[in-house]
């Protein structure tokens, strides 16, 4: 029988448990003093007991964003080899298309979505496919990036830095060569399938992706077939749902701070600072959704913590049925600002009284080496590594 979305009560947003920040300032580029100090207040307010809050009335159209989710539909829909001409192969950073099974967080488990991550506006796009693609992402980017001016501000007048502290800081956001890591990035997570399962929701023909498939099966555990054309979508079986494939695996973001819009639930959920309980966000159509990374939390030693999320295949069976979109804007600064604490003195190598201290082993010395980080790109690159199946 027809399984009904169960009713939403246990979401963060049901429980009045998510910030909703009014975040509107018009038509122009800058917004206001005002503005600024008033978001400042609220967002310092959420990122420290949070690491996340709702904003509304972004000046982001719900029509950019639609079109925006059928690009990517588009993209998705072209061959298989077509699609591999754009593939994000690690030679201009983390632009490109990233087929599902690409990423895996814990290293194991694999990321069953499509993600298109653009970098700068000036690397190779889909374009000459899809007509078009190029002028509207960089439309929705420019919105965006809009809307990040603001809460840069905001962030630094909350901590009591002058207004442009982390503006400067983010000079080069999608532009330039390789000057900065912000990324763009288009998601689809593609309607599941669970055998033995009878879903009479997915066999009324639910799914728009009727080329565009992938099934999984334990006897090739560890390699999805990925080039199969002809399958109806991403069949996994009951013992592999969250355990050897999942939506997007456990992690923090690795930057200042990322947006995202989402066109259904569809299984996000957040770890609250200080908590391991796993909590969903629920859904507020329109609004933008903003986390904490973890650039951000070492910048402030902490008081706003990055924020641990993942997107589980949802229990529900409606839920897990539809495929979800999101886009996510992932905020990072240039990539050779160091990121010193802010409020702290020198780093502790440099404090000088080092007296009645041991002296360090060769091999202390070198773990805490590469512990250290020295600019935003060099902690950036660390966590590509650790989350890319080569
Ligand atoms: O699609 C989502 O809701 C979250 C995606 C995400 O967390 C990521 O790509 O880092
Ligand atoms: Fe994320």
């Amino acid at each position: 029988m027809l399984q009904a979305p169960a009713v939403e009560k246990d979401t963060l947003l049901a429980k009045n448990e998510i910030p909703i920040i009014d975040v509107s300032f018009g038509t122009e580029e800058l917004p206001v003093r005002s503005v600024v100090n008033r978001v400042a207040v609220q967002l310092a307010k959420a990122l420290e007991n949070k690491g996340m809050a709702l904003l509304v009335n972004h000046g982001i159209s719900e029509e950019k964003l639609k079109t925006g989710y059928s690009h990517l539909d588009d993209f998705c829909k072209l061959p298989e080899d077509t699609k591999e001409l754009y593939l994000r192969d690690g030679t201009t950073g983390n632009h490109g298309y990233v087929k599902p099974g690409q990423e895996r967080f814990d290293g194991n488990t694999k990321d069953i979505r499509h993600a298109y991550n653009i970098c700068t506006l000036n690397l190779k796009l889909p374009e000459e496919p899809l007509p078009g693609f190029r002028e509207h992402i960089a439309e929705l980017a420019k919105d965006f990036k809009r809307l990040t001016g603001l809460i840069l501000q905001a962030l630094a007048v909350a901590l009591e830095m002058p207004l442009n502290f982390f503006v400067d800081k983010h000079s080069h956001m999608l532009d330039g060569e390789g000057e900065n890591e912000t990324t763009f990035r288009l998601l689809y997570y593609p309607p599941v399938i669970v055998d033995d399962e009878q879903n009479e929701y997915f066999s009324k023909g639910s799914s728009t992706y009727s080329h565009q498939k992938m099934s999984f099966d334990e006897s090739k555990l560890g390699s999805l077939d990925l080039k199969d054309d002809e399958l109806e979508e991403t069949r996994i079986n009951k013992t592999d749902v969250n355990k050897s494939v999942t939506r997007c695996g456990e992690h923090c973001d690795y930057g200042t701070f990322t947006l995202l819009v989402q066109d259904s639930e569809g299984g996000l959920e957040v770890q609250l600072p200080g908590s391991e309980k796993w909590r969903r966000i629920g859904h507020l159509p329109g609004a933008v959704f903003i986390n904490a990374g973890e650039l951000l939390s070492i910048w402030t030693q902490g008081k706003y913590p990055a924020l641990r999320h993942r997107v589980v295949i949802p229990e529900n069976s409606v839920a897990r049925t539809k495929g979800r979109h999101s886009i996510a804007y992932f905020v990072h600064p240039d990539n050779l600002t160091p990121i010193i604490p802010i409020e702290v003195g020198p780093p502790p190598s440099t404090t000088g009284d080092t007296s009645g201290t041991k002296p360090k082993t060769r091999k202390q010395s070198f773990k805490e080496a590469k512990l250290k980080i020295y600019n935003a790109y060099q902690h950036v690159q660390r966590r590509f590594k650790e989350t890319y199946a080569s």
